[in-house]
């Protein structure tokens, strides 16, 4: 129990990685708010927390209406006496969009899908955060995480994924630089591939869909549970040198090596920076994988170059 006391709030948690987080930090010991659009489908992920003996606070809560977000904050100020330990930024309304338009270029497809993507995955995690840093501020501590992917280091998918996710971790690496003197955390968090109950749906298929990458198939067959991220979290939470990582983009694959962490099914995560990983992700020499020890990593620095914005 050792998020015992800590109140948390997660958006977008009625299924996927966030209902994985939730149901991770309520096992931890804390009392978990959650956030979704539809109250039937929150409240199957509330139950779910209560089986297994946490506690859990369904909030009907749409990420792209402010308003909204101003009443969950002033709840959760009043019901708690002004504590709030973590907001994890997660709520994403642009899957089933990036699915259903893969391999276009971006003007071949409705320019709203920017706001499909990013009016929830961006502006609905500045609004949560502003709300949220108040509280921590105030109380003098606090852990901010937003969920990202490693679409925000170079292009995957779609112009406004990639946008939307490098965004992300710019804005947890500038509050960062704001809220350090005021003793609160902000980080980005990089799940690797995770086998969500939306994603299952198009791998299961014996032919992938039209357009999608078979490539693509095959990673989400060896990805994360949706509650592995939310280990990860609990680990952070825990972690008494948590200030030295304020700002900074963490992936999955490392805080499991980091923290000695395993899947909730017993599997070790496959590691991103791996050198084995890379190779065999490389057409012709994929081969010499198998030769590879998976204990050698690409260097971060070699990472940020191959974003290839400078
Ligand atoms: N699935 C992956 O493989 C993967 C990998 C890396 C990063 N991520 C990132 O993790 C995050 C979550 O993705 P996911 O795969 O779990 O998505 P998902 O679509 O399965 O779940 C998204 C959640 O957000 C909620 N939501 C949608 N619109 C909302 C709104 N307007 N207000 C409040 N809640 C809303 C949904 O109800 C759902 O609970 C995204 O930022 C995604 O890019 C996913």
């Amino acid at each position: 129990m050792a998020l015992s006391g800590w109140i948390c709030v997660v958006t977008g948690a009625s299924r996927g990685i966030g209902r994985g987080i939730a149901l991770q930090l309520s096992e931890a010991g804390a009392t978990v708010y959650i956030t979704g659009r539809q109250e039937k489908t929150l409240k199957q992920t509330a139950a779910e927390v209560t089986e297994r003996g946490g506690r859990c606070l369904p909030v009907v809560c749409d990420s792209s209406k402010e308003d909204e977000i101003k009443e969950l904050f002033e709840r959760v100020q009043r019901e708690q006496k002004g504590r709030l330990d973590l907001l994890v930024n997660n709520a994403y309304a642009g899957v089933q969009a990036i699915f259903d338009n893969m391999n276009k270029n971006f003007w071949e497809v409705d320019p709203d899908i920017w706001d499909t993507i990013n009016n929830t995955g961006l502006r609905g995690h500045y609004f949560c955060s502003v709300y949220a840093a108040r509280m921590m501020v105030a109380q003098g501590k606090g852990l901010i995480v937003f969920i990202s992917s490693m679409g925000g280091l170079r292009y995957l998918f779609n112009v406004s994924y990639g946008v939307g996710k490098a965004a992300c971790d710019r804005m947890a690496a500038d509050m960062a630089i704001e809220l350090k003197k005021k003793g609160v955390v902000s980080v980005s968090l990089w799940p690797g591939a995770v086998q969500t109950e939306l994603i299952d749906q198009y791998i299961s298929h014996d032919e992938a869909p039209p357009g999608f990458d078979p490539k693509f198939k095959k990673m989400f067959n060896k990805g994360e549970t949706t509650e592995f991220s939310g280990r990860c979290i609990v680990g952070l939470a825990k972690d008494k040198s948590l200030m030295s990582m304020t700002g900074q983009v963490l992936m999955t694959g490392d805080l499991a090596r980091h923290y000695g962490l395993k899947d909730v099914d017993g599997r070790s995560v496959v590691d991103y920076t791996s050198l084995k990983f890379v190779i065999s992700q490389v057409p012709y020499v994929s081969w010499l994988s198998v030769f590879t020890p998976s204990f050698i990593r690409v260097p971060r620095s070699m990472l940020s170059l191959g974003s290839g914005k400078i």
